[in-house]
């Protein structure tokens, strides 16, 4: 099977692919395989999706996009999205000092995830950011001490476990009550009482996200009428919350998904959020996936051609350490020759050549290609690069971003000297 999904940024010109305006195979050429491939169109059309539903008709503001940029940290990545305006969600102090480096507004950022240490609650203090998305008691604790500290006010919201069933992969799915995310449903009110007793934390919102690659809407309405219950009840305790975070996790088509559009996706739920009554909340959305995942591809180049006994293998440059998801969840990418040819498909599996059974990153796919070809792993922008190491000792991959017929490369391919240069032999 070999299923496309249909790409923004991304097309086939006369029998070979291209990114906007320029060749795969120009940009093989030039910088060398494997390389990420970004479409700028593709980032600013997806932001903007989001964006057109973010207005009320009176074009009064209701809703702002936090890019969750664990999804793609590039530097060049998050500029774009702050020159668009973006906000963006971080869960750790390295993903503060990219953003920062990128020229994101410590004003609009968010801070999540559960074990944040002392040192990147002080660096989020000093920068200054929107918000802390706390997940437990001795986390609110901590903050609540540190910001006294430092003699400041720390901006909180809690993030609830609604324990509603995303539908999606077990390995990302985060909104249910096994889940080590989130606050216990019961427990929210206790802990937003515990909160409002907390001399150095303000409270601000409240935040929920349930899982990722997820392409139902349903889950999300049932996640939200469950915060907006909280919402009310925490009122009635004379809690008032200002911003509600209803997280990310809108899923992309990689082969046969179908997600909602993001604009539909984006009006339905604000849409819900007014007709309940909750109009008057600034609502934030921490999208990662569906803003950049099919804005980005994995070029490769196949070295060898290898028939098994049982099926074939096409052996490529790229391998489980540029792109982990099919090793790690069986994740399917479409993978497609760059250069279209009318010989006869062979069955193959796509493999890399780390030492490694799982180091593969198609299977039974039907191609036809050579030693030499260049192959593109497709919806690739998403937790592709982020998520790469450097096992084996394979530098990572080089990334460029392509805006109309200009390329640039937006990070060099890592040396193999750089990637022992921190190590130490001992003493003679
Ligand atoms: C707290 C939080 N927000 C946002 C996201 C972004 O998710 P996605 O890339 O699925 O939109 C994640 C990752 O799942 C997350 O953990
Ligand atoms: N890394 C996952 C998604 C996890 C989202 C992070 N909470 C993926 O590649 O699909």
């Amino acid at each position: 099977m070999n299923s496309v999904p249909s790409l923004n940024g991304f097309s086939i010109i006369q029998q070979e692919w291209f990114a906007e305006n320029v060749p795969l195979s120009q940009i093989a050429k030039e910088f060398g395989t494997p390389t990420y491939v970004y479409s700028r169109k593709a980032l600013t059309d997806a932001f903007n999706a989001y964006e057109k539903a973010c207005f009320k008709p009176n074009g009064e503001r209701r809703a702002q996009v936090h890019y969750a940029m664990k999804a793609n940290s590039n530097l060049a990545i998050l500029n774009v999205f702050a020159r668009l305006g973006a906000g963006f969600d971080i869960v750790s102090a390295g993903e503060l000092a990219r953003v920062l480096a990128a020229g994101g507004e410590a004003k609009k950022i968010v801070f999540s995830g559960v074990g944040k240490s002392r040192s990147e609650m002080i660096a989020a203090l000093k920068a200054g950011v929107k918000c802390f998305n706390l997940e437990s008691i001795p986390e609110l604790s901590r903050l609540n001490e540190v910001a006294a500290s430092l003699g400041v006010i720390a901006p909180i919201s809690l993030r609830v476990n609604p324990d509603v069933d995303p539908k999606t992969h077990p390995y990302i799915s985060t909104g249910l009550k096994g889940n080590k995310f989130g606050i216990a449903y019961d427990e929210v009110i206790n802990t937003y009482r515990e909160a409002a007793s907390m001399s150095n934390c303000k409270i601000v919102g409240i935040d929920c996200h349930i899982g990722s690659q997820i392409t139902e809407i349903s889950p999300y309405l049932d996640a939200l009428d469950r915060v907006l219950e909280l919402i009310k009840s925490l009122g009635d305790n004379g809690i008032n919350i200002h911003h509600l975070d209803i997280g990310g996790g809108l899923g992309i088509n990689y082969a046969n998904d179908t997600p909602p559009a993001i604009t539909d996706f984006a009006n339905t739920l604000l849409n819900h959020i007014e007709a309940k009554g909750y109009g008057h909340l600034e609502v934030l959305f921490e999208p990662g996936r569906s803003l950049v995942g099919n804005a980005g591809l994995l070029l490769t180049t196949v070295e060898y051609i290898k028939p098994g006994e049982t099926k074939n293998f096409c052996i490529v440059d790229a391998a489980m350490n540029d792109l982990m998801r099919p090793a790690m969840y069986e994740a399917y990418h479409s993978i497609v020759p760059v250069k279209q040819s009318n010989m006869p498909n062979m069955t193959c599996d796509v493999v890399g050549p780390i030492c490694e059974s799982g180091d593969w990153l198609g299977r039974d796919r039907e191609l036809n290609v050579q030693a030499g070809d260049q192959l593109a792993i497709l919806s690739a922008g998403a937790y592709g690069f982020t998520m790469s190491s450097n096992y084996n000792t394979r530098g990572r991959a080089a990334e460029v971003m392509v805006d109309g017929s200009t390329i640039h490369l937006i990070r060099e391919r890592e040396s193999i000297e750089s990637l022992f240069a921190n190590e130490k032999l001992l003493p003679a």
